[in-house]
C-alpha cells in the first residue's frame, strides 16, 4: 500500500511543475513516481529540464524522455522534488538510505523550493530511527570512523556505527566514497549534530537536511497533505 501512496504524494508534487521550470529530481523509489508522472506530462507538452541526483536516476530520465541539465549549466533551479527516509514537523529530514545523499543536497541547495514527496510512514516526531548515512571518504576511513565515534560520545548518542555493504563489499556513492550507517534512534538536535558532524575531516557530508526542503507532501489512508514547515519552537 506504501507505494500506492508514494504515488499519490509524487503525482501530487508533479502538478507543481510548470513549464520553464529548472527542475531538481530526486532519488529513490518515492521519486521514481515523480519521474514517471512528469514525464507522462512532458509527453503532453510541458516544457523543463532537470538535474538528475543520481545515475540510476539520470538512467530513468533517459529512458522516459525527460530532458536533462547539469547544474554547471543551470546553477540555479526553480523547484527540487525528492524523497526522505524520514520527515519531522520542521521537514527536518533523514535522507540517503538509497547512498545518494550529496548529489541530493548540492541539488536541493541550489533549489528555491525543495518539495519532499513521501508516504505516511516516513512522518516522525523526532529523527533518528532510521539509521543517519554519513558519507566518508575511502581514504583515513578508519581514523574518520573513530572520529565520527568521538562525536557520538561527546553528543551522548549511541556508537553504533556500520559500514554500509552491496554483495559482501562496501558500498559506493556516486561520487566514489563510502557510507557509516550510524544507528542512533534517537536524535535530540539534529542541527547541532549536522554541525559537529560536517566538521570532521573525511566527512563528506551527511543525510541530515535541515533548512532545505520548503514543503512537503504526504500521503496515508486520508489521502494526500502538504505540509509546511512548523516555525521552531
Ligand atoms: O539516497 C536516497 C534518497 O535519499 C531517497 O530519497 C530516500 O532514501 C527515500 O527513498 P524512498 O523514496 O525509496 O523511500
Amino acid at each position: 500500500m506504501s507505494e500506492h501512496f508514494k504515488q499519490l504524494a509524487a503525482e501530487r508534487a508533479a502538478e507543481d511543475v510548470k513549464s520553464g521550470m529548472r527542475l531538481g529530481i530526486g532519488t529513490g523509489s518515492t521519486a521514481e513516481h515523480f519521474v514517471r508522472a512528469l514525464a507522462v506530462k512532458v509527453s503532453e507538452g510541458l516544457q523543463v529540464v532537470g538535474v538528475p541526483t543520481s545515475e540510476r536516476t539520470h538512467a530513468l530520465c533517459v529512458e522516459l524522455g525527460v530532458p536533462m541539465t547539469t547544474l554547471d549549466n543551470e546553477p540555479e533551479l526553480d523547484l527540487t522534488v525528492d524523497g526522505a527516509d524520514e520527515l519531522d514537523a520542521h521537514l527536518s529530514l533523514i535522507k540517503g538510505g538509497g547512498g545518494a545523499l550529496l548529489r541530493e543536497k548540492i541539488v536541493a541547495a541550489a533549489s528555491k523550493e525543495m518539495v519532499v514527496i513521501a508516504d505516511s510512514s516516513k512522518a516522525v516526531s523526532r529523527l533518528g530511527a532510521f539509521p543517519l548515512p554519513i558519507e566518508v571518504v575511502p581514504f583515513g576511513l578508519e581514523a574518520t570512523r573513530r572520529s565520527v565515534l568521538s562525536v557520538l560520545s561527546k553528543l551522548e548518542l549511541p556508537d553504533v556505527l556500520h559500514l554500509r555493504e552491496k554483495d559482501g563489499q562496501a558500498f559506493v556513492t556516486d561520487g566514489g566514497h563510502v557510507i557509516l550507517d550510524a544507528h542512533l534512534e534517537d536524535i535530540p538536535d539534529a542541527r547541532e549534530l549536522a554541525m559537529e558532524l560536517t566538521a570532521i575531516p573525511g566527512v563528506v557530508d551527511h543525510g541530515l537536511f535541515i533548512d532545505l526542503a520548503t514543503r512537503a507532501y504526504v500521503a496515508g489512508e486520508d489521502g494526500v497533505a502538504e505540509i509546511l514547515p512548523e516555525t521552531a519552537a
